[in-house]
């Protein structure tokens, strides 16, 4: 298929560097439609330096081209603390994830669409469930739903499943890779996890010794 051909990112030789610390040298790589690429590298090699480069310099020059808007293209940050007594619900934090019109309530088309994602992701029963009551697992899941509701062309988790128990990961990483095939976004996805890799992933790009190698993890089903 030709949309398959056409990357959704194109990193051209990148340069990641922190307060004047070069961590990765002249990285080039491709993403795809429809693909579940794993960033995977040991702790400190700059794999969320990467990611905040690809976002700041997104269409600003020619080491990150995509033919997408910047609003096309959600992250899903490491870290978010949400208070146990944190009221929103479920449907109404995903719904956050609109880039709203000028009305302040949700037209029907978008309820529809918050609807949509809560059954994709599997939150059906806590729709009204407020988040800070929901488990690790199921906040994840929800963070998701958000990120999806605009329906991106691309999505980056960064260590989304760094705190949670085995079960879970598995949860959360078979909604992805069913969402990667429902909807053909293209995943990146940092993690430690060589099971998840392997599992999930169809790519590994492997960031070591400051530079980068993509790798197909295994041929397509
Ligand atoms: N704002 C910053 N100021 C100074 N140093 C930073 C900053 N952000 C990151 N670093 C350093 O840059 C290096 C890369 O950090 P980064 O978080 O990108 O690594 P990582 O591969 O994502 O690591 P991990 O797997 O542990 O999350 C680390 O040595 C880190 O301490």
């Amino acid at each position: 298929m030709k949309d398959n051909l056409t990357p959704v990112l194109s990193v051209n030789n990148l340069d990641v560097a922190v307060q004047g610390r070069q961590l990765i040298n002249d990285l080039s790589f491709q993403i795809f439609p429809a693909t579940l690429t794993c960033v995977t590298g040991e702790n400190g090699v700059g794999k969320t330096t990467l990611i905040k480069t690809i976002l700041n310099q997104f269409n600003k020059n020619e080491h990150v081209k995509a033919p997408i808007k910047r609003s096309q293209m959600q992250y899903i940050p490491q870290l978010r603390n949400i208070d146990d007594d944190y009221p929103l619900t479920v449907t109404d934090f995903i719904g956050l994830g609109l880039q709203h019109s000028i009305l302040p309530w949700l037209s029907r088309k978008e309820k529809q669409r918050v609807q949509k994602v809560i059954e994709m992701t599997n939150l059906q029963d806590l729709a009204k469930t407020p988040l800070g009551r929901c488990s690790g697992g199921e906040q994840q899941r929800v963070y998701l739903a958000q990120a999806l509701v605009s329906e991106p062309k691309l999505l980056i988790l960064d260590e989304s499943t760094a705190s949670l128990d085995k079960e879970a990961k598995f949860i959360l990483l078979d909604v992805v890779k069913e969402v990667v095939k429902q909807t053909r976004t293209a995943v990146m996805f940092i993690t430690h996890d060589p099971v998840l890799v392997k599992t999930y992933g169809d790519y590994d790009l492997k960031i070591a010794n400051q530079s980068g190698t993509l790798k197909a993890i295994k041929e397509d089903e």
